[in-house]
């Protein structure tokens, strides 16, 4: 396969709602879309970067950035390209692995789409549809919260995710499990919002019969967590801490998680993904796939990605309109509290012309 060309396309999305972490409220998305032409075909790709370096150490500026000066011409300068060799290829620049996993998605799936073969049969998925669960936001009082969980309960969600910080954490959760019953799937995020002197007040949770505790602790406190995980019931899962398979590997070894989240743009794309989940699988250690509010074609590829047999615990794989009102593709749509893994060659879903157009802010050719 040649690379004939990349396009940046920056597209602007409003929130249907305010969606509030311990790290900030979003209420739109500055999204990147890489798409990557082939002399084979061509293939999408979603850069999952905040606008903010808040979650993580990128940014979607920074992405765009460096896209252009050194992943690309990286790439185009490659004599002979596929998906596989992206990785290798981009090893020598440090870190970026969100705007790494959009150049690689975006390659394989041109190069899946010129083969005819779906992205979730080139993973190993063993399902063609997946549970969906459904994040949902701090909110300003507990009536709201339980407000929200109905609804998501009314659209058949098959697991709740409460995001938590102090000051909001026990509350919100004793309030749910009191409205809805100990029967509905519930767990709780942090997102790196407490400290191991939290642990004392963490183990309140623990009567709650929680899935998981989501990342309590900083994302490089692998230690703090396996000490953590021996101070609480409830099981510890990992999302920022997870960088890669190794990373994966050491954090299970070290007794930090339980459970992972697999989020493939934190983690460089869907080939290092798919590894951290035979790691995961090969320890016992249960994942389910991460979101990062994505459009419909990021969307597309973790519905695929959760499909594989070791994600055996419902994602952040939410219907199109947890976060948008029109997506840039056609809609997933919540079935039976599950959503259909694209049967399409690559990730089998494309954007929508007029739509995409209605929502582009900028757009740059990187010819090759
Ligand atoms: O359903 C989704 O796509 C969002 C799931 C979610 O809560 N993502 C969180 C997270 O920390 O996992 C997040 C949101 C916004 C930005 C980064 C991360």
């Amino acid at each position: 396969m040649k690379l004939v060309g990349v396009e940046l396309r920056r597209i602007a999305l409003p929130l249907v709602a305010p969606f509030r972490t311990s790290f900030g409220t979003q209420t739109d998305r500055d999204v990147l879309l890489v798409r990557a032409v082939t002399d084979d075909a061509e293939g999408w790709g979603e850069c999952v970067a905040m606008a903010d370096p808040a979650y993580s150490p990128e940014y979607v500026d920074a992405a765009a950035d460096v896209l252009t000066r050194f992943l690309v011409p990286a790439l185009a300068a490659a004599p002979e390209l596929d998906a596989q060799r992206v990785g290798p290829l981009l090893a020598r620049f440090k870190g970026h692995p969100m705007a790494k996993a959009a150049l690689e998605t975006a390659l394989l799936d041109a190069e899946l789409r010129a083969l005819g073969r779906p992205l979730a049969r080139e993973l190993g998925a063993v399902r063609d549809a997946v549970p969906a669960g459904v994040s949902v936001g701090i909110m300003d009082s507990i009536p709201q919260l339980l407000d929200a969980v109905a609804g998501y309960l009314d659209a058949g969600y098959l697991r709740i995710k409460l995001k938590i910080e102090p000051g909001w954490d026990v509350e919100p959760v004793r309030a749910v499990r009191e409205r809805f019953g100990d029967d509905v799937a519930l767990q709780v995020d942090a997102n790196t919002a407490y400290t191991l002197d939290d642990a004392r007040h963490l183990a309140l949770l623990d009567p709650f019969d929680l899935l998981l505790i989501e990342q309590p602790l900083d994302e490089d406190d692998v230690l703090g967590h396996a000490e953590l995980a021996r101070l609480v019931r409830t099981p510890v899962c990992l999302d920022e801490s997870i960088t890669s398979a190794r990373s994966a590997a050491a954090a299970i070894a070290l007794g930090a998680c339980r459970i992972v989240n697999i989020k493939p743009g934190r983690v460089g794309g869907y080939l290092e993904a798919r590894r951290i989940h035979d790691v995961c699988r090969a320890h016992g250690v249960a994942v389910w796939c991460g979101g990062m509010l994505e459009t419909g074609l990021g969307r597309a590829a973790n519905v695929a990605l959760a499909a594989l047999p070791g994600f055996t615990l419902p994602g952040d794989t939410s219907a199109s309109d947890r976060y948008y009102r029109t997506d840039v593709t056609e809609p997933f749509v919540l079935a039976d509290g599950h959503l259909a893994v694209p049967r399409g060659p690559g990730i089998g879903v494309v954007p929508v012309p007029e739509r995409l157009a209605e929502v582009t802010t900028s757009t740059t050719w990187l010819p090759c």
